[in-house]
């Protein structure tokens, strides 16, 4: 019998998982991950930490049934991501994934609450009583209800921003994959950004994997994942900015 994602209390996880971009051949070879096994716990805020170009990205993608490994395997829940062809990936990503990246992926002929509401025309459902309720909570929260009407053009960044993390929380997925979510924001905004994550954990048990290089928003999370050179090199509890930055100060030191 084989033990799943969800026996083991987790929301995805990645086995042996190796990226390797390139060709050994022409000198163009990358090794993104090697050999990476880790799960991101179900119900909790999970940070990815490590230098620029230690994986992170690359992690995020196949989580989210983005990107394919070279090797090893990839579990959403406990659909095997690898054996999916590209429509049920499209459904899987559609249905069980919010994205929120730093190019923000807005469409551009729809206003603020099109956008929102998006997730939602795609699977040809209308929000229920209780989301319309979170919605609104969202939209209050982000400051967007006097942008409801706006196309992305017409917003800033941190506008986007926020317009892309509504979306992406308003169906309650699964997972929320978060590149960089607060990178765009001032501070006070970014600030009410991962407090309105840290509620949906608290709030929805959602589930959260974010990648930041910021040691004050990874501090917000549950639990902190630190890759170097494709590997996972550690994973503790929750932290304070500064524990953090003495870790992430160590491994460039390292490096
Ligand atoms: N499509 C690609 N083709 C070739 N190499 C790639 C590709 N995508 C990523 N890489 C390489 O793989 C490695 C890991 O990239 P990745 O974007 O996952 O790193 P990261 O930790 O997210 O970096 P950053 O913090 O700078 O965003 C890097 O060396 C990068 O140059």
């Amino acid at each position: 019998m084989q033990i799943t994602t969800t026996d083991m209390g987790l929301v995805a996880r990645v086995q042996n998982l190796t990226k390797t971009y390139g060709r050994a051949n022409d000198g163009t070879r990358v090794d993104a991950l090697r050999e990476v096994t880790i799960g991101v716990r179900r119900g909790e805020f999970t940070a990815v930490m490590g230098p620029s170009g230690s994986g992170k990205s690359t992690l995020m993608h196949i989580l989210a049934g983005l990107d394919s490994p070279t090797s090893g395997q990839a579990w959403l829940g406990d659909t095997a991501i690898e054996g999916l062809d590209d429509t049920a990936l499209t459904v899987l990503r559609r249905r069980r994934v919010g994205f929120v990246f730093q190019a923000f992926n807005l469409v551009p002929t729809l206003d603020v609450k099109q956008n929102i509401l998006l997730p939602f025309d795609l699977d040809n459902r209308k929000p229920t009583a209780s989301e319309t309720f979170w919605i609104d909570t969202l939209v209050d929260t982000l400051g967007l209800q006097d942008r409801l009407r706006h196309r992305p053009h017409q917003l800033s960044g941190g506008q986007q921003q926020r317009v892309a993390i509504a979306r992406a929380l308003a169906t309650r997925p699964d997972l929320i994959v978060a590149d960089e979510p607060t990178g765009n924001l001032d501070s006070r905004t970014g600030r009410d950004v991962l407090t309105l994550l840290t509620a949906a954990v608290a709030r929805y048990g959602q589930s959260i994997a974010m990648v930041t290089h910021d040691p004050i928003a990874a501090s917000f999370a549950d639990r902190v994942l630190f890759l170097a050179d494709g590997r996972i090199v550690g994973d503790i509890p929750q932290s304070s900015p500064e524990q953090i930055s003495s870790i992430m100060l160590r491994m460039e030191t390292a490096a």
